[in-house]
C-alpha cells in the first residue's frame, strides 16, 4: 500500500528531477530497474526431488550453489533479489512500485516479469498489478489539487498477432507508428476506469480473455505476452488556470515464458506457440543486448517482434522500467536460469531517458482561450489596460482621498469662521472702546478700515515727500502767477488811458502782486529750510497748518487779481470808439496771443520771443518792425528781466509807450494818435481775457493741490491716530482690495451720506457722472468719504446742522439746508420745459409715476429726483436728468476732473460751496 502523506512524487524525486505540472519537461537517463526473483520449490519439483541450485547470500546477490564442488559458485548481482520466502507486496515494493506510480507525475513506466515457463511470472504481475492499481488509486484519493483521468486498455502478442483482450471481437490489431505518439495499437479499445473495482474487473475480463494453455511445467502455461496499459492524466483542477496535463502510461507486461519444447513436450499448437514465444523473446533480448552495449550504437531490432515495437518506448526509450527476473530455484532449470539472469544481466545496462509527459487537452485549450478572450475584450472595453479589480481599487483609494479633502475643507471652514468670529468680537469691542457715535450709523466702520487701509499702507516718509511735491508745485503756480500779473500790468501800463478807475485798478494788482511774491517766497523758504525727515512728521502736519492759510490766501489774491482784470476790462469798454475795429486789430496787433490759456509758456513767450511758433509773429515781423532806438517793451527780455519793465517806465508821459509796433514815425505822428489808441485797447482786451482765463485755471489748478493736500493731511492724522492703536485687527485690514470694489463700496456709502447730509444733488450729479471709478478717482472718492463722513458725524452733534448751504457759516441748521436742497429743486423744475422736449418730459413722467394732468408735474419729478439712495438704478437715472437740466452735457467741453471743486457751487447760487478751508477749520487745522 502507499503510504501516505508520501506521494510518489515526493519519492520520485529521488530519481527524476523533476515531477512538478509545468515545471518544464527535463530528461534524466535511468538505469532499467532490474529484480530478481526467486519462487520456492513447485510442488512438481519437489515430488521429482530436484536440488536447490541457487542461494541469495544478500538482497541483490544471487549465487549458483554448483553441487559439483570442482566447478566455482556463480554469483549475480542485481538491484534486488528476492528469496522463495519474500511476498509479492515486497517484490512490488521495492522493485516496482517507484517505477509504477512514476505514470502518475507524467512519466512513462513499464514493469514487465522476465522468466522461464513457470517461474512464476504470472503469479508476481498479479500481485503487483494489484498493488500498483490499489495505490494508484490511492494517490488519486490523497491529490485532492488534480483531477486524474485512468483508462486502461489490454492486448495481448499471441503467435505475434495483438488481439485486443477487452475486444477480442477486434480481431487481430495492427500496429501504426504515429509520429508523436510512436508505436500505436489500432483500434484498440481504452476503457475509462471510473474507480478500483471498475479497473479490476476490466483486468479480470483481461486474464479471462488471455490466452492460457496447459504445459508439462505449467498447468496454466501463458501462451501470449499480455500487456496491461493504465494511462493516467492528470492536471490541477480548472480554477488554477492550467491547462496542462500529466499524461503517461503504465504497462503491467507478463511475458510469456521461455520455453524448451524439450521441457515442456510441446506439440502441434503449443508447439507453434512456443516458437512464437521464444522468438519474440528473443528479439526481446537482442534488444536489450543491443541496448546494454552502450550509445546505442548500431541497429536495436524493435521492429522484429510486436513486443519490441509495443515496448520500444520502455527498452530505452522514455519510460522508466522495472523488470523483474523470476526464476526457478531447482537444479533442473539451471541453464533457463542461467539464461535469465543473462538476460536480466545485459537489462541492467540499458538506460532509459524518461522525461515528464505533459500535454493540453483541447478541450482545456478551449476552455483556456475562451477565458483569454473574455479578458482581452473586457481590458479593451476598460479605458487602462488594468484589470477591473485594479480599477475598482483605484476607485476606492479616489473615494478615500475626496473624503480625506472634504474633512480638510471641513477643518478649514471651521477655522475660518473661527478666525471671522474672532475678528468680528475684537472689531466690536475696538469700536466700543472709541465709541459707537464716532462715525455714525452708515457703516463707518467699515469706512474707517478703509480709509486706514490706504492709510497705514503709506510710509510716513511717502507722505512727507508728497506733501513737499505738492509745495513745490504751489509754488511754482505762485510764480506762474507773479510773472503773468507782472506781464499783466506791463501790459496795462503801457496802455494807460488816463483813467483814474484804471489807475487804482493798477495800483491794487501791483499790491496783490507784491503780495502773491511774498506768498511765494514764503513757500519757497519752507521748502528749502527743512529736510524732510519722516520722523518729523508731526512737525510737518503742524507746518502744513500753518499754510493751509498761505493757499486760501494766494487764492483769494488770485481772485482779486480776477476782480481787476474784470475792471479793466470793463473801463476799457468804455473807452473803445470803433466796433469793427477788433477784428482788424486782431489780425493786426497780438501782442498776448495765446494759443493755448493754459500755457504759462506761451504767455511768456508773447509776443516777441523767437521762441514763439504762431503765425502771428511772422505777421509782426513784417507789419510791426521795431526802431532800432524804441525801447522793446514786450520783448523777450523783458520778461527775463523784469525789473527793467516798471510800469512807471511806461505811463510817465500819459502817452502811448513805444512798441514795436509803433514807428518812430507813427510817434512823432499825433494824427495816428487816437487809432494807435484803440489798437492798443484791444490788445490790452485780448491780453486781459487771456490773463483771466489763466488766472482761473491757476485757481482750478489751486484747488486741485488744495484737494490733494488735504488728503494727505487726513492721512497723516490717521496715521497718527494708527500709530498708537495698531492691532492685529488692523494688519488684517491692511490686505489690499481691488479697487473696483473700493470703488463700489466708497461710492455707495457717499451716495449714502449724500442723502442723509442733504447734499445739493446738482454736486451729487457732477460728481456722480464725474468719477466713475477710474484709478485717479481714488483721492476724490476718499476726499469726499472723508468730508462728508466728518460732516455727517458733526451734524449728528449739532443735531441741526446741513452741509447743503453751509457757505461759510459751519452751523447751519438742517431745516436751512432742506430749504436749500428744496429751492435747488425749484430751480431745476423750472427748468425741466426748457432743457427737455414735450416726448422726455411726458416719458419722463410715465417712468416716474408722475400722474398726468397734475399740478407742477415738473417739481414732482425733480423732487423724486436722487431720493433712493439704496437703488443704484435709481441713482444713476436721477444724476442723468439732473445733468440735462443744469446743461452738463450741452456745453460741449470736456469737465476736467480737477475743476469739479469749482463747480460745486449751485450754477443759480453765487455762493462759493464750502471749501477745504472750511474743512480744515472744522476740523481744527
Ligand atoms: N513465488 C511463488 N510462490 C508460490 N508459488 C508460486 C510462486 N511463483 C509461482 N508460483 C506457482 O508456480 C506456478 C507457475 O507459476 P506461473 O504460472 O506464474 O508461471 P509462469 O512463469 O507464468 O508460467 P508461464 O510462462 O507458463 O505462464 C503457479 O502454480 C504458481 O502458483
Amino acid at each position: 500500500m502507499v503510504g501516505t502523506p508520501v506521494t510518489p512524487a515526493s519519492k520520485m524525486i529521488q530519481r527524476t528531477p523533476s515531477t512538478t505540472p509545468g515545471g518544464g519537461t527535463r530528461v534524466r537517463e535511468e538505469k532499467i530497474l532490474v529484480t530478481v526473483r526467486v519462487r520456492p520449490l513447485s510442488r512438481r519439483e519437489q515430488a521429482l526431488y530436484d536440488l536447490i541450485a541457487w542461494d541469495c547470500p544478500d538482497d541483490h546477490t544471487i549465487l549458483f550453489k554448483n553441487p559439483n564442488q570442482e566447478r566455482p559458485a556463480t554469483s549475480y548481482k542485481f538491484d534486488k533479489v528476492f528469496d522463495p520466502s519474500c511476498s509479492t507486496l515486497k517484490v512490488y515494493e521495492e522493485g516496482a512500485k517507484n517505477v509504477a506510480l512514476s505514470a502518475l507525475t507524467g512519466i512513462n513506466a513499464t514493469i514487465f516479469a522476465y522468466g522461464q515457463t513457470s517461474s512464476g511470472k504470472t503469479y508476481t504481475m498479479r500481485g503487483i498489478t494489484e498493488n500498483a492499481v490499489t495505490d494508484i488509486f490511492e494517490h488519486i484519493k490523497n491529490t485532492q489539487e488534480r483531477a486524474f483521468v485512468l483508462k486502461v486498455s489490454a492486448l495481448e502478442i499471441y503467435n505475434e498477432s495483438v488481439i485486443d483482450l477487452l475486444n477480442r471481437e477486434s480481431g487481430h490489431l495492427r500496429l501504426l507508428d504515429d509520429p508523436e505518439r510512436g508505436v500505436i495499437v489500432e483500434k484498440l479499445v481504452e476503457e475509462v476506469v471510473k474507480d478500483i473495482n471498475h479497473l479490476r474487473h476490466l483486468i479480470g475480463i483481461c486474464e479471462a480473455q488471455r490466452q492460457v494453455g496447459e504445459t508439462s511445467l505449467n498447468d496454466k502455461s501463458s501462451r501470449s505476452h499480455q500487456i496491461i496499459r493504465l494511462t493516467v492524466e492528470s492536471s490541477l483542477r480548472e480554477k488554477s488556470g492550467c491547462v496542462k496535463s500529466f499524461l503517461a502510461s503504465l504497462n503491467l507486461v507478463d511475458l510469456a515464458g521461455s520455453e524448451r519444447a524439450s521441457q515442456t513436450n510441446a506439440d502441434g499448437a503449443r508447439f507453434k506457440e512456443g516458437s512464437h514465444i521464444n522468438r519474440s523473446l528473443l528479439t526481446l533480448t537482442t534488444v536489450i543486448r543491443k541496448l546494454s552495449g552502450g550509445k546505442r550504437s548500431g541497429h536495436v531490432p524493435y521492429r522484429d517482434s510486436k513486443l519490441t515495437r509495443i515496448l520500444q518506448p520502455s527498452l530505452g526509450g522514455n519510460a522508466r522500467t522495472a523488470i523483474i527476473c523470476t526464476m526457478s530455484p531447482a537444479l533442473s532449470h539451471v541453464e533457463q536460469t542461467r539464461n535469465t539472469l543473462s538476460f536480466a544481466t545485459s537489462a541492467k545496462e540499458v538506460t532509459n531517458n524518461a522525461q515528464i509527459n505533459m500535454v493540453v487537452s483541447d478541450k482545456k485549450l478551449v476552455k483556456h482561450l475562451q477565458k483569454e478572450v473574455e479578458r482581452l475584450e473586457a481590458e479593451l472595453r476598460s479605458p487602462e489596460p488594468s484589470s477591473a479589480s485594479y480599477l475598482q481599487s483605484l476607485l476606492i483609494e479616489k473615494n478615500l482621498q475626496i473624503e480625506q479633502m472634504e474633512r480638510e475643507m471641513k477643518e478649514l471652514k471651521r477655522q475660518r469662521d473661527h478666525a471671522q468670529s474672532q475678528l468680528e468680537q475684537e472689531k466690536t469691542a475696538r469700536k466700543e472702546q472709541k465709541g459707537t457715535n464716532q462715525y455714525g450709523p452708515s457703516g463707518q466702520v467699515a469706512r474707517q478700515s478703509m480709509v486706514r487701509q490706504s492709510v497705514t499702507s503709506t510710509d510716513p516718509s511717502m507722505l512727507v515727500q508728497e506733501i513737499r511735491k505738492l509745495e513745490q508745485r504751489q509754488r511754482q503756480l505762485g510764480e506762474e502767477a507773479n510773472r503773468a500779473l507782472e506781464i499783466l500790468h506791463k501790459d496795462v501800463a503801457s496802455h494807460t488811458l488816463g483813467n483814474q478807475a484804471t489807475a487804482e485798478t493798477i495800483a491794487k494788482m501791483l499790491s496783490d502782486i507784491k503780495d502773491m511774491q511774498e506768498v511765494s517766497t514764503f513757500a519757497g523758504e519752507i521748502v528749502n529750510g527743512e529736510k524732510v525727515n519722516a520722523a518729523s512728521l508731526k512737525e510737518e502736519i503742524t507746518r502744513l497748518n500753518s499754510h493751509e492759510s498761505t493757499i486760501a490766501s494766494l487764492e483769494r489774491k488770485l481772485d482779486n487779481v480776477q476782480k481787476s482784470i474784470d475792471m479793466l476790462v470793463s473801463s476799457l469798454a468804455t473807452t473803445e470808439d470803433t466796433p469793427n475795429y477788433k477784428v482788424q486789430s486782431k489780425k493786426k496787433i497780438f501782442p498776448f496771443a495765446l494759443s493755448n490759456s493754459s500755457s504759462m509758456q506761451n504767455i511768456i513767450r508773447s509776443p516777441c520771443s523767437p521762441l514763439t511758433s504762431s503765425g502771428g509773429v511772422v505777421d509782426n515781423e513784417i507789419e510791426n518792425r521795431v526802431p532800432e532806438n524804441s525801447n522793446a517793451l514786450f520783448c523777450s527780455n523783458s520778461l527775463s528781466r523784469p525789473s527793467e519793465t516798471t510800469p512807471l517806465k511806461s505811463g510817465k508821459n500819459g502817452n502811448s509807450t513805444p512798441s514795436r509796433e509803433v514807428t518812430p514815425a507813427s510817434a512823432s505822428n499825433s494824427v495816428n494818435v487816437k487809432k494807435m489808441q484803440r489798437m492798443f485797447k484791444n490788445a490790452a482786451e485780448e491780453n486781459i481775457r487771456s490773463i483771466r482765463a489763466y488766472v482761473t485755471e491757476l485757481k482750478e489748478r489751486v484747488a486741485k493741490l488744495q484737494y490733494q493736500k488735504q488728503l494727505l493731511v487726513c492721512q497723516v492724522l490717521e496715521l497718527e491716530a494708527n500709530e498708537a492703536e495698531t492691532t492685529e485687527t488692523e494688519t488684517m485690514d491692511q490686505s489690499p482690495m481691488p479697487w473696483h470694489l473700493v470703488f463700489d463700496d466708497q461710492r455707495k456709502q457717499i451716495i449714502m451720506l449724500w442723502h442723509l447730509c442733504h447734499v445739493s444733488i446738482i454736486h451729487r450729479t457732477q460728481f456722480y457722472l464725474l468719477f466713475r471709478g477710474e484709478p485717479g478717482d481714488q483721492i476724490y472718492l476718499e476726499v469726499e468719504l472723508r468730508r462728508l463722513t466728518w460732516l455727517e458725524q458733526h451734524l449728528a452733534e449739532l443735531g441741526n446742522a446741513s452741509p447743503a448751504l453751509l457757505g461759510d457759516e459751519p452751523a447751519s441748521s438742517v431745516s436751512s439746508s432742506i430749504k436749500a436742497l428744496r429751492q435747488e429743486r425749484e430751480y431745476l423744475a423750472k427748468r425741466v420745459n426748457s432743457k427737455l422736449t414735450v416726448d422726455e418730459r411726458e416719458m419722463l413722467y410715465v417712468k416716474w409715476e408722475i400722474p398726468p394732468g397734475g399740478k407742477q408735474r415738473r417739481l414732482q419729478l425733480v423732487n423724486k429726483l436722487w431720493t433712493d439712495p439704496l437703488n443704484m438704478q435709481h441713482v444713476k437715472e436721477s444724476a442723468e436728468i439732473v445733468a440735462k437740466l443744469v446743461g452738463f452735457c450741452e456745453s460741449g467741453e470736456h469737465v476736467s476732473k480737477e475743476m469739479f471743486e469749482l463747480n460745486f457751487a449751485n450754477p443759480c447760487d453765487k455762493k462759493t460751496w464750502m471749501g477745504w478751508n472750511l474743512i480744515s477749520n472744522l476740523l481744527n487745522l
